[in-house]
């Protein structure tokens, strides 16, 4: 039997303006899994990644035709609250952006404003989410120090700590690792590896090999349409559409 999906698309459609950038999107992610978004520059993938916590939202002109549940509610019915959409689906971006405070800070943030005032509370939750974020180890004696003295990849697992330390549900991740270099990178593969067994991951990547490194299952985008979705090792191995094969062979994008 199917179980039920946290993350579902129906019909979706959306426009910048008169421009259409996503065609008919359906497609339902269980929880705890890795989905890898992948295709051509252009294709739709961060539109569609965006639409998932209404990062869109405040784009002029821009228009969504059909539904996205998120455990089960439409998250762009009326009356619900973006901000506590945002506490049940993180995101982290494609270059890290801590904010200019301490490595604490950065973390306890998401927490303070949520109204969390119990220091020891703050406290354990920050260390929690470093840990989580595979961080702890490099900045325990540091907490106090500017997010900014962390290297590049150090940055980006920071960012990833902050986006847990509100225990959402769904992380979507618009290539996190495509600013780092090699070692970074297979940290940040490794930690998406592991915090699937407490999260629902969705990431677009650039990279093929990281996508199928990662992911259970792959969503192929071309031109704004979902050529094809399905488990990742028959996306690469078998797919059963002929742009996917030619996407996947490197013979365009
Ligand atoms: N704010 C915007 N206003 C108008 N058009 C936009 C806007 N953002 C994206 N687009 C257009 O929508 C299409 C899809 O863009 P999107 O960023 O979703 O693609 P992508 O597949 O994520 O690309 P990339 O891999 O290069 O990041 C592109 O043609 C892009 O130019």
């Amino acid at each position: 039997m199917e179980k039920q999906a946290i993350i579902s698309a129906q019909d979706v459609n959306f426009w910048y303006g008169d421009f259409h950038a996503l065609r008919d999107i359906s497609l339902d992610i269980e929880a705890h899994t890795v989905t890898a978004f992948i295709g051509p520059s252009g294709c739709g993938k961060s539109t569609f990644l965006r639409l998932l916590n209404r990062m869109n939202d405040l784009v002029d002109d821009s228009r969504l035709e059909g539904h996205i549940l998120i455990e089960g509610e439409d998250i762009y019915a009326r009356g619900v609250m973006v901000d506590e959409l945002r506490k049940r689906v993180g995101m982290v971006f494609q270059k890290p952006n801590p904010f200019p405070k301490t490595i604490f800070e950065n973390i306890a943030y998401g927490l303070r404003v949520n109204g969390v005032r119990d220091k020891a509370f703050i406290e354990q939750r920050v260390e929690e989410s470093l840990k989580g974020a595979a961080l702890w180890n490099e900045v325990k004696d540091k907490l106090r120090k500017s997010a900014f003295e962390l290297s590049g990849g150090q940055q980006q697992r920071l960012c990833i700590a902050r986006a847990l330390a509100v225990r959402p549900a769904i992380l979507l991740m618009d290539e996190p690792a495509s600013a780092l270099d090699p070692i970074s990178t297979s940290k940040i593969e490794e930690l998406i590896y592991e915090l699937k067994s407490e999260y629902t991951i969705v990431i677009v990547t650039h990279n093929m090999q990281q996508a199928a490194r990662v992911s259970d299952r792959t969503a192929f985008f071309y031109l704004g349409e979902l050529v094809e979705y399905g488990e990742t090792k028959k996306i690469f191995l078998g797919p059963e559409k002929a742009q996917t094969q030619n996407y996947i062979t490197g013979r365009f994008g």
